[in-house]
């Protein structure tokens, strides 16, 4: 699918981000706009034929000019089932492909864009530009389509047949038309203040709503269902006010309009009528209904441009936001670089130094250490030491402000990430899952497979035992983020899917979280396999996996303190010796 990088030139209009979006179906875009065009003319051309077939009958024309206007207007009307269908054909063509493209283009981006922006960036904000905004920018060219299109081509045709056939009305049109649609809309602007507290009501409720599901169980095990239903109970009644101001203020203002709109109206037909009467003008009686007519269409054109302002406004909201994402410069730099097709697993970090962009202390410091392929490396140290940061490294999610790190001899900033990354598997603190069955969470990502190396995955990671005793077996769904399974039993499916993939760097997240003792031994024994014969960096917390580690590396404020295996740092009776003592079976 090919991408708009930039879906505009940031010196360009907002139109022109909007046409940009449309680059490969500006065709149909036309082809709609046409079609339109044809379609719709019933509407600015009744008020003529009306006017026609009652000038015969005053002024008693032959009768077969009533059956020719009658046949025109018959294939006028016609031909709007056909063309509508073809119009609605053509502008939705457009639409559903523009919007798969930009859905499409920001998925693509999330693929691209460096991790440090997803550390600023929310979840729900990045959901709401695929979900929302893309809506939000159909909705608009929706609008502009059915509402902008209509009004204008009613505007055009009123004022070019007014032109033709009564040119001394049309100073009347252009002096009353902006009179009467700005009254109204002065009085819809009172309008939008009521709207606006409604809508800020409606948006506090659903944040309400969203807050209270979410504290559910701890409103209920804490015995709290009566605090929290009055806090419910006065956030609903803001809304009820608020609302019922609204209705109240719609109703005065509904009806002043509808009444000031007619008296237009009134007032157009009085003096289209004073005119013919003493001939200052001369203007048959079908000219005057005509007249009457067009009034009504520029005054509802006029107003329905006016009323498409705010939703037009939220549609280049959305453009803008969008544009965020697809014209971010924060990509990680991949194409052109050193493809791996082999990885050993040998380490050099060769002095690295890195601060986060807003943070005042660097989180590493002349942080130098030489890894074999296959050794396995447990970092240690407080919270805030630089443990996760040391991962994110090497995984390449962050890049060194100086020093460098070498894989088997390259150097980390020369290869491609995205071919270096398919030699490793991650098992994070939180395991994650999907709402999918385990055969899935544990292939993810991976072309076939077989039944055997699933099992012998599972089997592994010490998950066959339980996996079997579900309903359907490795097929059995596992709910959302692995609802159904417990804190063990999620770590050991993340530890088969970290098996299955064969990797040549292992790195270990291990969560904090206490787990039983059997848990813990069947987990324990996985990870062993797990980090058999490959080179592992693992966040160590638990004291049986930190025993087992070749090495330990003792971190404090993102310096190495001290580095060694078990016996060795506990002999030295230093940080480590102080950390161990701290708590005898983690850190
Ligand atoms: N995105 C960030 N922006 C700014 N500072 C950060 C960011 N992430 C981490 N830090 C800071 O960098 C330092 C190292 O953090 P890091 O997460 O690597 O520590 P850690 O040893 O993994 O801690 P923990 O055991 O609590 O997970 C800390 O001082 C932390 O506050």
């Amino acid at each position: 699918m090919s991408i708009p990088k930039r879906i505009s030139d940031k010196k360009k209009t907002e139109f022109y981000s909007l046409w940009s979006l449309f680059e490969k179906d500006r065709w149909h875009i036309l082809a709609a706009i046409g079609i339109f065009f044809i379609k719709h003319s019933p509407v600015w051309l009744m008020p003529l034929l009306t006017a026609n077939v009652i000038d015969l009958v005053v002024t008693h024309q032959r009768i077969s000019e009533l059956w020719w206007n009658a046949v025109i207007l018959a294939l006028l009307l016609a031909q709007n089932i056909p063309m509508h269908v073809a119009y609605m054909k053509q502008l939705s063509i457009a639409l559903r492909r523009m919007e798969t493209r930009l859905r499409f283009a920001l998925s693509n981006q999330f693929q691209k864009l460096s991790m440090g922006f997803y550390t600023r960036a929310s979840a729900g904000i990045l959901q709401n530009k695929v979900v929302r905004d893309v809506e939000s920018i159909v909705e608009m060219v929706r609008q502009m389509f059915d509402g902008g299109l209509s009004a204008i081509f009613n505007l055009l045709g009123a004022v070019v047949i007014t032109a033709i056939r009564v040119p001394k009305f049309l100073p009347f049109f252009l002096i009353m038309v902006p009179i009467s649609a700005a009254l109204i809309s002065s009085m819809r602007k009172r309008l939008f203040a009521h709207n606006s507290r409604f809508r800020k009501e409606i948006e506090k409720m659903s944040a309400r709503v969203n807050e209270m599901t979410h504290l559910l169980p701890i409103t209920r095990a804490h015995g709290l269902e009566t605090n929290e239903l009055e806090f419910m109970e006065s956030t609903l009644a803001k809304v009820k006010v608020a609302g019922l101001e609204l209705d109240n203020t719609n109703a005065i203002f509904g009806s002043l309009s509808w009444v000031i709109y007619n008296i237009f109206n009134v007032i157009c037909l009085i003096s289209a009528v004073a005119l013919s009467y003493y001939k200052i003008i001369p203007i048959t009686a079908g000219d005057v209904v005509m007249l009457t007519g067009y009034f009504t269409s520029l005054t509802n054109a006029v107003m329905s441009l006016v009323n498409l302002i705010p939703n037009i406004s939220k549609g280049f909201e959305s453009i803008q936001s969008i544009e965020e994402i697809l014209q971010s410069e924060e990509l990680e730099k991949n194409d052109g670089k050193l493809k791996i097709e082999k990885v050993n697993g040998d380490f050099i970090f060769d002095r690295i130094n890195f601060i986060y962009p807003e943070a005042r202390f660097p989180a590493i410091r002349n942080f130098s250490l030489s890894v074999n392929a296959g050794e396995s490396i447990a970092l240690v140290g407080h919270s805030g030491a630089g443990k996760s940061t040391i991962i994110n490294l090497i995984i390449g999610f962050i890049r060194p402000d100086n020093g460098r790190i070498l894989i088997d001899g390259h150097d980390m900033n020369e290869i491609d990430l995205r071919t270096y990354r398919r030699f490793i598997s991650v098992v994070p603190q939180e395991s994650i899952l999907f709402e999918d069955t385990i055969r899935e969470n544990i292939c993810y990502g991976i072309g076939a497979i077989s039944e055997k190396d699933v099992e012998t995955a599972l089997r592994d990671a010490n998950a066959w035992e339980f996996v079997q005793q579900l309903p359907e077996g490795i097929d059995t769904p596992i709910g959302e983020h692995g609802a159904k399974l417990s804190g063990g039993e999620k770590q050991r499916l993340s530890i088969a899917r970290a098996l299955i993939r064969n990797p040549k760097v292992l790195i270990l997240d291990e969560a904090t979280s206490a787990l039983d003792i059997e848990s813990e031994k069947l987990i324990q024994e996985s990870l062993s396999r797990l980090m058999k014969d490959r080179t592992t960096f693992i966040v160590a917390h638990r004291l049986s996996t930190i025993q087992n580690a070749d090495r330990i590396v003792v971190l404090d404020q993102g310096n190495i303190v001290e580095i060694g295996n078990h016996k060795e740092l506990m002999a030295k009776k230093g940080v480590y010796f102080r950390l161990q003592s701290g708590n005898a079976t983690s850190i």
